[in-house]
């Protein structure tokens, strides 16, 4: 039977392009950003982000990542401006992260690799639904947010501390009134590109807008984002480390940043 994707040897990046061929498309994520050959676009607006905590529902283990999900049916926690045009929902965010600290981010700055990586999903609401946004080139927007070795985060340890109960592929539960504005760093200066999702299905859909300024994440957090397992109950215990796809060919798109 053919096993689903993960990031595993067998199942992995490498091997991604065996069930989506996509995956060697021309607009794919993550890239490696290289400060020195972005252009600044004065022209690009900052971002607005309007989050209403009342909006968080849930968070589950997919076994990919964890994922903190949204309520999507207003336009409570919206993302504009920016280098979108119109309106973008919060759908969700979740995380990637190393084995260790060297790895663990999904776009590198001129090869810098930081421990982990913070993606808040949004739709474009001149589509239906997120579903349908996705296959969209203009469908999605995802901010980026780096996670650098250092001092504890207390707006991550709220998030965090309902690990206990999706250890495991397959678990959730319910997730209230947290403010994912808090984890955003304080300036946001951002690059961006055209690009995908970076997992299966890769969809080119994605509006990236990664940020320059990085949040912290101590050592005893990033053990706690290690302590996730990507294998369901009563399976063989498989750690949640890794879950990264490496830097994709840029092929000559343009990388612009909001400042200079
Ligand atoms: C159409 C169904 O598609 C999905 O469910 C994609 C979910 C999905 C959302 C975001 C990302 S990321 N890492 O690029 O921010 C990857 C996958
Ligand atoms: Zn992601």
């Amino acid at each position: 039977m053919a096993h689903g994707w993960g990031y595993a040897a067998n199942n992995g990046p490498d091997k991604w392009a065996d069930n989506f061929p996509i995956a060697n498309g021309p607009r794919q994520s993550p890239i490696d950003i290289v400060p020195g050959e972005a252009s600044f676009d004065g022209g690009l607006k900052a971002l607005k982000i309007k989050y209403d905590p009342s909006t968080c529902l849930e968070i589950l283990n997919n076994g990919h990542s964890f994922q903190v999900t949204f309520v999507d049916d207003s336009d409570s926690s919206t993302l504009t401006d920016g280098p979108i045009s119109g309106v973008y929902r919060l759908k969700q965010f979740h995380f990637h992260w190393g084995a260790s600290d060297d790895r663990g981010s999904e776009h590198t700055v001129a090869g810098t690799k930081y421990p982990a990586e913070l993606h808040l999903v949004h739709w474009n609401t001149k589509y239906a639904s997120f579903g349908e946004a996705a296959s969209q080139p203009d469908g999605l927007a995802v901010v980026g947010v780096f996670l650098k070795a250092g001092a504890d985060n207390a707006a991550l340890q709220k998030v965090l501390d309902a690990f206990n109960v999706i250890r495991n592929k397959g678990k959730q539960s319910s997730f209230a009134n947290f403010d994912p504005a808090t984890l955003l760093p304080g300036c946001l200066d951002y690059w961006t590109y055209d690009g995908s999702l970076t997992t299966p299905p890769l969809l080119e859909s994605v509006t990236w807008i990664v940020c320059k300024e990085p949040i912290s994440v101590s050592s005893a957090q990033m053990a706690k984002f290690r302590s996730l397992l990507f294998s369901a109950e009563g399976e063989a215990e498989c750690c949640m480390v890794d879950n990264y796809r490496p830097p994709q060919p840029l092929k000559g798109r343009p990388v612009r940043a909001s400042f200079k």
